[in-house]
C-alpha cells in the first residue's frame, strides 16, 4: 500500500517541489492539500502543479476529518505549521515539518503532544543532507574552537530571521561549546544589529538578497587561525531527499525528532 500524504502549502516553493517529489515517488501517493486560498479546487485548478485530482481544503481540520492519511509534510509559516502539526498529531497524521520559525516553547508544546499520543513526529529545520553535515561538523569543532559566528544567507522572501538552520546550529554548538561572551568586553555597536543576534554569545548574522537560496557559514576563530565549515543549497531539489527520508522513517516512529541528524545511520 502506498504512504498516503497531505501536503500543507502546495503553492510555495517548498511546497512545490515536494508535490512534484510525492508525485514521482512510486510508494507515495498525494491524497489532499491545505491551502488557505483554494479550498473546493483541485489540484489541477492550480497553475504550475502536476495534473492530479487532488482535493484542496481551506480547512485543515475538515482535511483531517474527511481524508483518511498517513503522513502530513507541512511547508508553510510558523503560526500556520504549528496548527496544522497540532491537529495533525489529534488526529493519528504522522508530521513531517519543514517549516521554520517556531519558538522553544511552540517546539516543546509538539514534543509534548506526540509522545502523549505515541505519534511520531519529525521537525527537520534543514532537510538537505550537506545542511545536516555542516551542522554536525561544527558541533564537533565547537569543543575546541569555542570562539564561533554563524553567518546565513538566504533569498530575500524569507520571512523568518535568523534561519531554522542557524538557531539549530546554535543549539548543538552550544552542546560542546563552552559558554563564553565573544569579542571584546567594552565593545559598542555603533549601529544597532551590527555586532548581529545573540544566541549564549554566539552572533548570527543573517543576509537576505536576490539570486541566493540557502546558505550558512560558521567561523571559528583561535590564535593565529581561521577554521570556515560553509554549505550551500542552490535549489530546493536539495531539500527533497530529505523530505523522502522523513516520510518513511516517521512511518515507523512513536516519538519526536527534532532534527535530521537524528534519522541518519
Ligand atoms: N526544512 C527545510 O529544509 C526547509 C525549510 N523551509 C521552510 O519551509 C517554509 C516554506 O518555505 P518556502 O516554500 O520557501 O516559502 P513560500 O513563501 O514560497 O511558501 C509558503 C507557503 O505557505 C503558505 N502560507 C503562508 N502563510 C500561511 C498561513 N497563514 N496559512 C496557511 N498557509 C500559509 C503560502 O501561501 P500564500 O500564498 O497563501 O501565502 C505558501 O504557499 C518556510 O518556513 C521555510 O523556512 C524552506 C526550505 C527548506
Ligand atoms: O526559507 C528557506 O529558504 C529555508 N529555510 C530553512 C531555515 O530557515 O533554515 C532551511 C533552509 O535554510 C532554507
Amino acid at each position: 500500500m502506498k504512504t498516503r500524504i497531505i501536503i500543507a502549502g502546495p503553492r510555495g516553493k517548498m511546497g512545490t517541489e515536494a508535490v512534484k517529489m510525492v508525485d514521482d515517488e512510486e510508494t507515495f501517493e498525494i491524497v489532499a492539500c491545505i491551502d488557505r486560498k483554494n479550498g473546493g479546487k483541485t489540484l489541477n485548478d492550480i497553475d504550475g502543479l502536476p495534473d492530479l485530482d487532488v482535493p484542496i481544503f481551506e480547512d485543515p481540520e475538515k482535511c483531517f476529518q474527511e481524508i483518511e492519511a498517513d503522513v502530513l509534510i507541512d511547508l508553510t509559516v510558523a503560526e500556520a505549521g504549528f496548527e496544522h502539526t497540532k491537529l495533525a498529531l489529534l488526529y493519528g497524521i504522522r508530521p513531517v515539518v519543514g517549516t521554520s520559525g517556531f519558538s522553544k516553547d511552540q517546539i516543546a508544546a509538539l514534543e509534548d503532544l506526540s509522545e502523549t499520543h505515541g505519534i511520531g513526529c519529525i521537525i527537520a529545520p534543514n532537510f538537505a543532507v550537506g545542511a545536516v553535515l555542516m551542522m554536525q561538523f561544527a558541533k564537533t569543532a565547537a569543543k575546541y574552537l569555542p570562539d564561533v559566528e554563524i553567518i546565513e544567507k538566504h533569498h530575500d522572501q524569507k520571512l523568518d530571521a535568523p534561519s531554522g538552520t542557524a538557531v539549530k546550529t546554535a543549539n548543538l554548538l552550544e552542546e560542546t561549546r563552552q559558554s563564553k561572551q565573544q569579542g571584546h568586553p567594552d565593545e559598542v555597536e555603533k549601529l544597532k544589529g551590527a555586532r548581529g543576534a545573540d544566541s549564549d554569545g554566539i552572533h548570527i548574522h543573517s543576509v537576505r538578497l536576490p539570486g541566493l537560496v540557502a546558505h550558512q557559514e560558521v567561523l571559528f576563530g583561535g590564535p593565529g587561525q581561521t577554521l570556515t565549515i560553509k554549505h550551500d543549497s542552490y535549489n530546493r531539489a536539495s531539500f527533497m531527499e530529505g523530505v523522502k527520508l522523513s516520510v518513511n522513517k516517521v512511518l515507523d516512529l512513536d516519538k519526536f525528532i527534532y532534527g535530521l541528524e537524528n534519522l541518519l545511520e
